[in-house]
């Protein structure tokens, strides 16, 4: 019984212990804007989504405004594969062709916006709604190629998010709701014409136009690693200065994801953090804790 007693209070302690480590993480993020970039691979099962959902909304009943901009590369990619199509990558960006494109935007803000907003909705209805870069002038786009090996290549209806006109995504969080972001934008050169934005791009355009106060993208890894794929080198710090200089040895997907972070640190996001999304509930340990998880940007 003593030793039972002893198990409780030990169990008490650290629950009280984790509960009051959150309490100046509360009072600094208290009504701010924290944009939570949630990647496709990170939503494999469902089980990760609602964990997902349920820190959306607890975030929100924290007192803290999370905006939602979401990924679907490999949702993307099954979509093509059954319809016949092969995607490609190039530097980390999918080549979009006009015939991709419409499953692109079928994806992100035709399943996955509303997939996801309904889960969330399933905490209070109403809480999340679904908002493509297409809507309300949300997100302005020009095309862009990527460089690999020295060499530019060209990506096709693959765009910059250059515009942002944040006017419904403010609506919505002044009305109290999460915007649950697609990534997909109007070509400004091109009026009819849709781009290809990725995610995590996307989202760094966005946490500087709303001055959030922390950008966090949610991966299938644990963090950045400095020498890929050692497993040693996971890197929990690095700032604006060595990212620059380590972002030309990167690799596929993490080249678009770390672009992201630099840019939005030198955009004026206090922070940007890669976590691992497999983890459920990973993201509440990273906003709620000294120590966090995964590699966080800061600036110089
Ligand atoms: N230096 C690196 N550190 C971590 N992951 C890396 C690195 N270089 C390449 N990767 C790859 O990048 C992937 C994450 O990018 P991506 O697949 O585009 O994710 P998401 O769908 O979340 O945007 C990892 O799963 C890993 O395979
Ligand atoms: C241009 C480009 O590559 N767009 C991405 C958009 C989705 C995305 O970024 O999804 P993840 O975050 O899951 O990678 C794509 O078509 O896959």
């Amino acid at each position: 019984m003593g030793v039972f007693r002893e198990a409780q209070g030990l169990e008490v302690g650290i629950k009280t212990a984790v509960l009051i480590e959150s309490l100046p993480w509360l009072k600094q993020f208290h009504k701010k804007i924290i944009v939570v970039k949630f990647g496709g691979n990170a939503m494999v099962d469902d089980e990760l989504q609602r964990a997902f959902a349920e820190d959306m909304a607890y975030l929100h009943f924290a007192g803290i405004h999370p905006v939602v901009v979401h990924g679907g590369g490999p949702q993307i990619s099954k979509r093509l594969a059954e319809l016949g199509i092969d995607s490609e990558f190039r530097g980390g960006y999918r080549v979009t062709t006009p015939e991709s494109i419409e499953v692109v935007r079928d994806v992100l803000s035709g399943t996955i916006s509303r997939d996801l907003a309904e889960l969330v909705n399933e905490h209070q209805p109403g809480l999340a709604v679904a908002i493509s870069g297409e809507d309300r002038g949300l997100f302005g786009g020009r095309r862009r190629g990527a460089v690999v090996d020295g060499q530019p290549v060209d990506l096709g209806l693959v765009g910059d998010v250059v515009e942002v006109d944040a006017a419904a995504i403010l609506e919505a969080v002044e009305a109290g709701r999460i915007p649950v972001v697609a990534s997909i934008a109007p070509d400004l050169d091109a009026p009819g014409q849709s781009l290809n934005i990725n995610a995590d791009s996307a989202a760094a355009a966005l946490a500087i136009e709303l001055g959030a106060a922390k950008l966090v993208i949610l991966t299938d890894v644990a963090g950045l690693y400095r020498d890929w794929p050692n497993r040693d080198s996971l890197i929990s710090i690095i700032d604006t200065e060595e990212l620059t200089e380590l972002l030309p040895a990167l690799e596929s997907g993490m080249i678009p994801k770390m672009t992201a972070c630099l840019e939005a640190v030198e955009g004026g996001v206090a922070k940007a953090a890669i976590i691992d999304g497999r983890e459920p509930h990973s993201i509440l340990l990273e906003v709620f804790t000294h120590s966090g998880v995964g590699t966080e940007v800061v600036p110089v």
